[in-house]
């Protein structure tokens, strides 16, 4: 599988203003890698993995592309997204685990019910060993699963389907960094595997145990794309730079001032107000170029 998205933007029409929450974004995920996509809450992170999905709500128009090999979600009819994507080509490993189970059901109910719907022959058993999950642990309802439990029930119905594209957006929200690790190394077995994973965090320090490449957005726009190493050592735009100043692992100093609003994005770089290193050039859009070999 390799997913391509190519010119990807998105708008939302509210009374009086255009939500501006993703534009012209391209960006190539390829079989068995990890790319993380990371930047400030409210960047578009969620919008984007959601207008892959094809789960925007009514207001959202979405222009561009987004290639699942040969079928392009942006175009395909919901029909076909509902039959034949969601779960089957793309799993989706929720925000909060947890929340994301009946409460009423037991682990095993909700698993049995989701090959169910699926059409899959696997039972409910060998697909929670797959996951890391002991059969007995499947009897338990969600409020008696530990957290990491929960993890791997969210992520054994993720994987029910088979899909060889996994979507995480913010899969560690609240877990302690032990749980972390472990989601991270989860993560990345499955990538060993062959599967694909499209992570959404602002959690760098999971980014830098799982990812391959890293894709930094900021209002709206993916700044710069790099694989990890690249990244991590010598980010080249100014917001990324920040990002990995800002970690207590480094420097521990925030970037000052906070993102523009998607309403009202200024006609040129939208970090200049915060940007140390701002010019006269940055009144212009800047262009995502090649700065170096796979490093844009
Ligand atoms: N249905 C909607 N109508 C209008 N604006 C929306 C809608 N959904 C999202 N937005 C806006 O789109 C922007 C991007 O939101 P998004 O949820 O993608 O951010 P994010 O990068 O995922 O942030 P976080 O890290 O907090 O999850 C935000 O400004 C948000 O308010
Ligand atoms: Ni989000």
């Amino acid at each position: 599988m390799k997913l391509h998205v190519e010119g990807l933007s998105v708008r939302f029409r509210l009374p009086g203003a255009v939500v501006q929450a993703v534009t012209d974004a391209r960006f190539t995920l390829d079989q068995g890698r990890c790319l993380a996509l990371v930047g400030e809450s409210g960047c578009g992170k969620s919008v984007m993995a959601h207008a892959l999905l094809g789960l925007l709500p009514a207001n959202a128009a979405v222009t561009g592309h987004a290639w699942l090999d040969d079928l392009d979600l942006i175009t395909a009819p919901e029909q076909v997204l509902a039959r034949q994507v969601r779960g089957r080509r793309i799993g989706l490993i929720p925000q909060s685990p947890a929340a994301h189970l009946t409460p009423v059901r037991t682990a095993r109910a909700q698993l049995a019910e989701t090959l169910r719907e699926l059409g899959r022959p696997d039972t409910p058993d060998a697909l929670a060993r797959r996951a890391g999950l002991r059969p007995a642990d499947l009897d338990r309802y969600p409020h008696q699963l530990s957290g990491g439990m929960a993890q791997r029930v969210a992520n054994a119905l993720a994987l029910a389907g088979d899909p060889p594209l996994l979507l995480a957006d913010e899969p560690t929200t609240g877990l302690d960094r032990p749980l972390v690790d472990a989601t991270m190394a989860e993560l990345r077995r499955l990538c060993d595997e062959g599967r694909s994973v499209l992570l959404i965090t602002h959690d760098l320090r999971a980014a830098e145990q799982v990812a391959d490449d890293i894709a930094v957005m900021y209002a709206s726009r993916i700044v710069e794309l790099a694989s990890a190493r690249a990244f991590f050592d010598g980010p080249r735009h100014p917001y990324a730079q920040g990002l990995l100043d800002a970690l207590p692992t480094r420097a521990f100093t925030p970037i000052p001032g906070q993102p523009p609003e998607l309403t009202r994005l200024p006609d040129g770089c939208a970090f200049q107000p915060r940007c140390p290193r701002a010019t006269a050039l940055c009144e212009e859009q800047p262009v995502l170029n090649e700065v170096a070999c796979h490093h844009a």
